[in-house]
């Protein structure tokens, strides 16, 4: 069992998917949790915030592009126990945004097949999204 009294995390995280299919990914940086591991763009929901504004929010200070809640598509959900919290994550899919994706706040960006998501560490929590994404999209 693990400890009931763990905080549960919302973050939103997004499937950025392009004209060729390809998924963008994210390399977390040094200093961060997780630092290295690669992630789907996102962040925590703060408080009193819609996850989709959240991820709008994000994806502009990350990405610096902008997503209407239109075109964000829910997908799958990560429920995974992290030692010190547990994270829940929904993963949207979105396959149209404006202004051009650029590297912000990552170590690097890179756009991958689905079959080859894979080949990029990832964090724990996000080893069934990897699957569903290669079966799904
Ligand atoms: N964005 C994102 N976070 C993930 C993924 N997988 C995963 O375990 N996480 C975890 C790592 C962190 O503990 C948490 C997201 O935190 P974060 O540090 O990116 O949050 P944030 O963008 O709001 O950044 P900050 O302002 O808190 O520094 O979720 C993923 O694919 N994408
Ligand atoms: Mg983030």
């Amino acid at each position: 069992m693990t400890d009931p009294a763990l905080p549960t995390v919302l973050v939103v995280a997004c499937a950025l998917v392009d004209i060729d299919g390809r998924v963008l990914i994210a390399q977390r940086p040094q200093g961060k949790a997780l630092a290295g591991l690669w992630e789907f763009p996102g962040g925590k929901v703060e408080p009193g915030e819609r996850p989709e504004a959240a991820l709008i929010r994000e994806l502009d200070e990350e990405l610096g592009i902008q997503v209407t809640e239109a075109c964000l598509a829910p997908f799958v959900f990560a429920s995974h126990a992290y030692d010190s919290f547990h994270l829940l994550m929904p993963l949207y899919l979105c396959r149209r945004w404006s202004g051009v994706v650029t590297q912000r706040e990552h170590a690097a960006l890179a756009w991958v097949k689905p079959s080859k998501l894979a080949d990029y560490p990832m964090p724990p929590a996000d080893a069934p999204l990897v699957a569903w994404l290669r079966d799904l999209l």
